[in-house]
């Protein structure tokens, strides 16, 4: 049997980026929603790892669906979808319901990968397959860009992460093989070979700022320039492999300069021996580009809100770490910053 090219170019697009002998032995979690991009991975992932040449041992794709329950009998209906779905590719599902009353994004969001994770507990599966398109990381990167960000934010969705919530901090990975694939791309693949999936009517509406680039921004972009996606998508991955060089860095600013986490201690970065400034493969401590993006770091560890710290804020901790400036301040968020003769210290007024 011959497959439809569109079809044909999405397994290869996921494979050539997720290649099935990465996940075929180790048990994959995929996130069902109904919608086209997750049952094109779902789809996709089940015919790798079912074809000869992978030599699978069945069952161990594990579907997982998490019914909002926002949209009343639409979302029951998304829910009989996916399990018509995966009892026609023969996949074992898990099914959760969460509260109507609760129409909050965020918390939705968290409750669903609360129940992402004691899925792949259950199943002992390493990896959650997420159906996140190339129009969902350029959607994400605008989104995040308009919120404020720094360079890091700007290298958008990653196509693999520790799945870092997990308390017992193991190595769950969160894998997103279809970033590279237009949301468009993937729909036309699905029709070719015929395959039905739900659209969710609640991404018509506008009343989540999310939806409004979507549904507004990006084709307003478009409609001057046709390629804008695919072009900030290519943005996007340079950025991505500036940070991949930049990681290294900030990990040795990090073991230079922070005595403790808890509460966060830096050494001053003027009472630090001066050879990072005479030895040239020494890492730049005294660089704020660098000293930022680990302190963003430490922020993002500790829990604290990044959302209000604008470059006005990164600037002055810089200033206050290389020993100028005021001794104290307050940052947003009720971070408290103060400076004694060898450190600086951050705490968070309420605890
Ligand atoms: N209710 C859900 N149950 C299970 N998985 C979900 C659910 N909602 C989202 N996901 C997973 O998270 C991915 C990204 O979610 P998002 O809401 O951004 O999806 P989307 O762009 O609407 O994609 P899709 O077309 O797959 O619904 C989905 O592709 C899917 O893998």
């Amino acid at each position: 049997m011959t497959i439809p090219p569109p079809w044909q170019n999405l397994r290869d697009a996921i494979e050539s980026v997720w290649p099935v002998s990465r996940y075929r032995d180790v048990g994959v979690v995929v996130g069902c929603s109904g919608g086209a991009d997750s049952v094109a991975l779902l789809r996709g992932l089940v015919e790798s790892v079912r074809h000869p040449a992978a030599a699978a041992p069945p069952g161990f794709i594990v579907a997982a669906h998490f019914n909002h329950q926002f949209r009343g009998r639409e979302s029951d209906a998304d829910a009989d979808f996916v399990r018509q779905l995966t009892e026609q590719l023969a996949v074992p599902l898990e099914i959760q319901c969460g509260q109507a009353a609760e129409q909050d994004e965020q918390s939705a969001r968290n409750h669903r990968r609360e129940f992402f994770h004691a899925v792949m507990r259950r199943h002992g599966a390493r990896y959650l397959a997420l159906g996140h398109s190339r129009d969902d990381n350029v959607e994400t990167v605008l989104y995040r860009l308009m919120r404020g960000t720094g360079p890091l934010g700007m290298a958008g969705i990653a196509p693999f992460r520790p799945f870092s919530d997990d308390p017992s901090g193991s190595d769950f990975v969160i894998a997103r093989p279809m970033l590279d694939l237009g949301r468009d791309q993937i729909r036309e693949a699905l029709r070719s070979i015929d395959a039905p999936w739900r659209e969710d009517a609640s991404n018509q509406s506008n009343a989540y700022r999310r939806n409004w680039i979507r549904n507004e921004l990006v084709p307003a972009m478009q409609s001057q320039f046709p390629q804008a996606v695919p072009a900030i998508a290519r943005a996007i991955q340079g950025q991505r492999q500036w940070r991949d060089a930049l990681q290294p860095v900030i990990d040795r600013w990090l073991a230079a300069v922070q005595i403790q986490e808890k509460p966060l201690t830096l050494r001053r970065l003027d009472r630090i021996g001066r050879e990072a400034e005479t030895d040239p493969t020494a890492t730049p401590l005294g660089d704020q580009a660098v000293a930022v993006e680990a302190l963003r770091r430490c922020w993002q560890r500790s829990g604290w809100p990044l959302r209000d710290m604008g470059q006005f804020h990164w600037t002055r901790v810089f200033e206050m770490l290389a020993g100028r400036g005021p001794d104290a301040w307050t940052l947003p968020g009720a971070i408290e910053i103060r400076r004694d003769s060898w450190a600086v210290t951050l705490v968070r007024r309420d605890g």
